[in-house]
């Protein structure tokens, strides 16, 4: 169906999952090529962020655009950082907003500790499509009391996977592109295109 989609992000590690999720036959291009310049995530939802990227992405390059909005939510922060984790530390980058993170939790114990991936996917086929498809994923875990692990990127050093037993950062990509929140969004995304 799409040859050729135009990913609405700046963040390489995103482009590299999602170019291995969806494989060789639908070729990601970053709407980094078209403009450096990112738009202003100002949505409350995973939801309509990853729409505006989508929208914004579509209109720059004149290609069917993906988005991805994605974050984590952590309980004991009531859903923080969520839809802000990337400027969790006023956008100072990955390992101030781990810092910050691990400072917030500092006095709270293992059992308090849950969290959870989220990652919205939006593609539309053009600027002013009416009817965007919309896909998520959650993933279940904890965060723990300092980082693990050197694959990944983002939150992911802190980010304790149950069922693996180890970080998602000491997860391979191939493991972490089978379980992760954006692999369950792109599996039904992909179910939606008769992609899967
Ligand atoms: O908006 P774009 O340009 O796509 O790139 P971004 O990095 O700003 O992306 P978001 O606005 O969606 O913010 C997502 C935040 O959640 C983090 N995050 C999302 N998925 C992650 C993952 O699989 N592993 C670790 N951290 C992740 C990521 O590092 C960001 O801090
Ligand atoms: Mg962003």
């Amino acid at each position: 169906m799409f040859n050729e989609l135009v990913l609405a992000s700046h963040n390489a590690g995103k482009l590299k999952e999602l170019q291995a999720m969806l494989g060789a036959s639908v070729k990601l291009r970053s709407v980094g090529e078209f403009s450096p310049v990112e738009p202003e995530e100002t949505g409350l939802s995973f939801v309509e962020n990853a729409i505006l990227k989508a929208r914004n992405a579509a209109r720059l390059s004149g290609l069917p655009a993906l988005a991805d909005d994605s974050g984590l939510a952590v309980d004991v922060l009531g859903g923080a950082p969520g839809i802000y984790s990337a400027r969790y530390a006023d956008g100072q980058g990955d390992a101030a907003n781990n810092a910050k993170l691990l400072l917030a939790l500092k006095d709270v114990p293992e059992a308090e500790r849950g969290a959870q991936f989220v990652c919205c996917l939006a593609l539309v086929r053009h600027a002013d499509d009416p009817l965007p498809i919309l896909c998520e994923g959650l993933w279940h875990g904890r965060i723990l009391n300092e980082a693990r692990g050197a694959h990944g990127f983002g939150y992911d050093p802190l980010f304790w996977v149950p069922e693996r037993n180890c970080s998602s950062a000491e997860l391979g990509p191939v493991e972490k592109n089978q379980i992760s929140h954006r692999a369950l969004a792109m599996a039904l995304l992909k179910q939606r295109l008769g992609l899967a």
